[in-house]
């Protein structure tokens, strides 16, 4: 995108931008037919909620939740909706919401107002949900997809309540109600119908994700439902005017959100082919039978009755104010891949970096804690970058997703990986000695030094005229593996290997591999 970061951020830009409709924008790009659907055109536009980081709701002092706490101990008064309590906003919360919508260049408005949107459900207590639809927190903006690179306009950002989580216990037949999550804060991230395939809305749904992230709005897990996704579909004729949307409610992976886009598109075009109009319809998503199913259709549609909320202000935000938030964003994605990528790493690491599930990337309320790419930057003072970051995706990272851990789980401090990267390179150790001694690290995290470590595990590097232990491993590896070191004499040294995977095990990794190799090709080549 060739505009003006000043000028994106004007009202009048904003209101240019969303004067562009989406086939104007598409206009820039080249249409392009897709294979599986010739001569139609897909046409999608998502709404995200994604869960604001903070600690507390977004109303009330209750603290919010995490997936796994015992149900309804995260509740106040006001988030069970009890008579004569009212609601008190979370200055924490719309900073953080700020802070997305100053990432997605968005119009942070300095006056917005909250309206109750009415319906009827177990989980939502009040019978309705306070939300911004008329005067959002934020309207316009765009996003640029990671791997389409093709700007998404945003339509707003809005700031809303969260519900409580319904479960049906199928064998005795009762409803249960959680209220821990109930008035947790959300933003309701709205975009343009800009978005032409499954695949760009899969790329939208995970770039609006490591952005969130990167900013410490929202840790975005999908999994963990802290980001969902609505996704609008329609389908037209080239040419002709976009068709009737459905809306499929509630998606939790990227990868659902495409697989019910395809599956509706299919849908549709079925429905036209055979001269019937698409109806407006809500609709749910079957994971195993991987298609949509109808909700309600649009006759069905609830009248949400909105009405301003008359116990909430409207949010009055100052320039001033708005603009100390933007002194405090930190380098957003684009820019952070560039700089990796310039630094040596491969377009693929600097992926794995940012996308890790950093679980304390950002802290709670937008403190920063030290996340992957952080970590990576401390690391690579003074080493090779590529190196780091090998040792980093596959070591520490491989390690930590072997116990089933994250990121954010990752015990071993910066010095102390950086300590053990130096020894390895220094032949203090060799490879393999460090890989025990980080996995070491890992299951029994401590400050010690990994040159402590190494004198309490006896790793040291095998001295280079210790050739006695040596000798000896390979001998008895010999001896146990008497068809191995037959073949390799008859000619065959592709088996070699096996025989030095055995001396390395022999001497605990502390054997240097190449050394291994020339003493056991000697010992067979002269013991004929
Ligand atoms: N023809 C279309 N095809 C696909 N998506 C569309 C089309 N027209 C609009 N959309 C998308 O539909 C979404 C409408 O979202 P919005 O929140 O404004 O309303 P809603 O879905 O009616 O309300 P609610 O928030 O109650 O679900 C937007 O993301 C928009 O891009
Ligand atoms: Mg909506
Ligand atoms: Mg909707």
């Amino acid at each position: 995108m060739l505009v003006q970061r000043n000028l994106c951020r004007s009202r009048q830009f904003q209101l240019l931008w969303r004067s562009f409709n989406s086939h104007n924008i598409r206009g820039l790009r080249e249409a392009t037919q897709d294979k599986r659907w010739p001569g139609w055109e897909v046409v999608v536009g998502i709404e995200v909620h994604a869960q604001i980081k903070s600690r507390k709701k977004l109303f009330s002092d209750a603290l919010t939740s995490r997936p796994g706490d015992p149900p309804n101990t995260f509740v106040s008064q006001f988030d069970a909706a009890f008579p004569g309590t009212l609601p008190k906003l979370n200055q924490k919360c719309v900073d953080l919401a700020i802070r997305a919508a100053l990432a997605l260049e968005s119009y942070v408005q300095t006056r917005s107002t909250f309206d109750r949107k009415h319906y009827f459900y177990p989980d939502l207590p009040a019978g309705y949900q306070i939300t911004q639809r008329y005067a959002p927190l934020a309207k316009g903006g765009y996003l640029t997809l990671s791997k389409h690179g093709i700007p998404v306009r945003i339509i707003q950002i809005q700031l809303e309540q969260d519900t409580a989580k319904s479960t049906f216990d199928a064998r005795r037949r009762e409803s249960h109600i959680d209220l821990n999550r109930a008035g947790s804060g959300l933003m309701e991230i709205v975009s343009e119908p800009d978005l032409r395939s499954p695949e760009e809305a899969g790329d939208y749904i995970r770039s609006l994700q490591a952005l969130l992230r990167s900013v410490g709005s929202s840790d975005g897990n999908m999994e963990q439902g802290s980001l969902r996704c609505d996704v609008n579909v329609s389908v037209n004729r080239y040419g002709e005017p976009p068709g009737t949307r459905c809306e499929i409610k509630n998606l939790n992976s990227a990868k659902f959100a495409m697989i019910a886009i395809t599956s509706e598109v299919f849908r549709h075009i079925e429905l036209l082919d055979s001269g019937i109009p698409v109806p407006q319809e809500t609709r749910g998503f079957n994971e195993d039978k991987a298609e949509t199913f109808k909700l309600r259709s649009k006759e069905d549609a609830p009248d949400y009755r909105y009405m301003p909320d008359p116990n909430i202000p409207p949010l009055l935000l100052t320039e001033s104010y708005i603009e100390s938030i933007r002194q405090t964003m930190p380098e957003l994605p684009d820019a952070q891949r560039a700089r990796l990528i310039t630094l040596g790493l491969s377009p693929r690491d600097a992926d794995v970096l940012m996308t890790v599930d950093a679980g304390r990337e950002v802290g709670f309320d937008g403190e920063p804690g030290k996340g992957a790419v952080a970590y990576f930057d401390e690391l690579a003072q003074g080493r090779d970058p590529k190196l780091v970051v090998n040792w980093m995706t596959h070591d520490l990272l491989g390690q930590l997703s072997a116990r089933k851990e994250t990121f954010g789980d990752n015990p071993v401090s910066v010095l102390q990986l950086g300590e053990l990267i130096d020894m390895v390179q220094d032949g203090k150790i060799t490879g393999t000695s460090g890989k025990t001694i980080l996995r070491h690290m890992i299951s029994h995290p401590s400050d010690l030094s990994p040159s402590a470590l190494v004198q309490e595990l006896s790793l040291g590097a095998l001295a280079s005229d210790d050739s006695l232990s040596l000798r000896t491993w390979c001998a008895e590896a010999i001896e146990v593996h008497p068809d191995v070191a037959d073949a390799i004499r008859k000619g065959n040294p592709r088996v070699l290997n096996r025989l030095v995977g055995s001396v390395m095990q022999r001497s605990r990794g502390r054997a240097d591999a190449q050394t291994v190799r020339a003493t056991l090709e000697a010992m067979l080549t002269n013991d004929h």
